[in-house]
């Protein structure tokens, strides 16, 4: 199986040419966070600024632009049950964002089916945490034009396959994607573990050599989909920016525990990107 590691990964962030404005480097819409979830989509939102997304519009709950205004200036903010606003925003989009902190409401499934009925083939959809829970319980089927990433903890997968936890094994895991992308051949799946294994569309399957259970803590996952979507909008091809993407977030939290850090918060980790990447892209 082949890992995803430092050398691999510095093969994938590039210096960035001399020559190039914030418009090649991703348009990042992140969609989540409710009243109560403000905190993930902030996360999320964030990572994606720290790791060099070069426009980043955040939609979620208006009771939390105050917070994102303050803690992240770099990001834009937009009603995420604005439909009209979103109808014109959506296809100016590289990479999207859906489910963090987006709630499993009646308003969160109709945001979600919303965002799902508007995606196109040139975009990237990164689908995380509530919304993958949303997608399993409603039997939502999956838009079948973009690509698709989907990040699940072990018990979102279990929700979404329907293979439980102690079965996920990557011949099971395989061959349920392999009858989804009988519908989307662009279906991508990063199993959030210890070692988080990403399972491409070419059928490869790789497994992260770093991480550590100082990430075990609420806002890791969030974290890692702003780091997944920057990164898609930066480098090609898609499929090697999300095993670089899944590396550096877990380097990171790394050289945290390294230093001593008991647990590695989000953070610590978001403001370390924009060095950790300039050391890659330098090396
Ligand atoms: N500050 C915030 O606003 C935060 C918001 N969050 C959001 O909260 C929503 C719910 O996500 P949660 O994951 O907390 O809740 P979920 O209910 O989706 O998943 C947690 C459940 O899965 C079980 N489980 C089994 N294996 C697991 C594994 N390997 N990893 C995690 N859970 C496992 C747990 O015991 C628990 O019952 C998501 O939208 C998420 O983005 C969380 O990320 C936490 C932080
Ligand atoms: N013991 C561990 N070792 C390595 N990585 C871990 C460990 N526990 C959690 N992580 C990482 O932390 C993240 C947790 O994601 P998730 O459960 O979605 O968090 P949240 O939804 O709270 O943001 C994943 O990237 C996962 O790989
Ligand atoms: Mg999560």
């Amino acid at each position: 199986m082949p890992k995803i590691d430092l050398k691999f990964t510095k093969s994938v962030i590039t210096k960035r040419p001399e020559n190039s404005y914030k418009g090649n480097f991703g348009r990042i819409l992140v969609i989540g966070g409710n009243a109560n979830f403000g905190g993930a989509i902030i996360m999320s939102a964030s990572a994606a600024v720290y790791a060099g997304a070069g426009l980043v519009t955040t939609a979620t709950e208006p009771s939390n632009f105050t917070a994102l205004h303050s803690r992240l200036p770099e990001s834009m903010v937009v009603d995420y049950s604005d439909e009209t606003y979103l109808k014109e925003l959506i296809p100016t989009m590289n990479v999207l964002v859906i489910g963090p902190g987006l709630g499993t409401s009646a308003k969160s499934l109709q945001i979600l089916n919303f965002v799902l009925g508007q995606v196109s083939a040139e975009q990237s959809l990164i689908i995380d945490g509530s919304a993958i829970t949303l997608i399993a319980e409603h039997h939502l089927p999956f838009p079948t034009a973009p690509k698709l990433i989907f990040t699940p903890h072990q018990m979102e997968w279990q929700r979404l396959s329907q293979i439980a936890i102690a079965d996920q094994t990557d011949d099971q895991n395989q061959a349920v994607l392999a009858q989804w992308r009988q519908h989307n051949p662009n279906i991508t799946l990063v199993l959030k573990a210890h070692r988080t294994k990403v399972y491409l569309p070419d059928n490869s399957v790789w497994e992260n050599t770093a991480g550590n259970p100082g990430m075990a803590t609420g806002g890791s996952g969030d974290t890692l989909t702003g780091i997944l979507a920057a990164c898609v909008g930066q480098f090609q091809p898609a499929d090697k920016a999300v095993l670089a993407g899944v590396y550096i977030h877990s380097d990171i939290a790394d050289e945290l525990t390294d230093d001593g850090n008991y647990v590695t918060l989000p953070q610590e980790i978001i403001p370390l990107l924009p060095k950790f990447m300039g050391r890659l892209a330098s090396d």
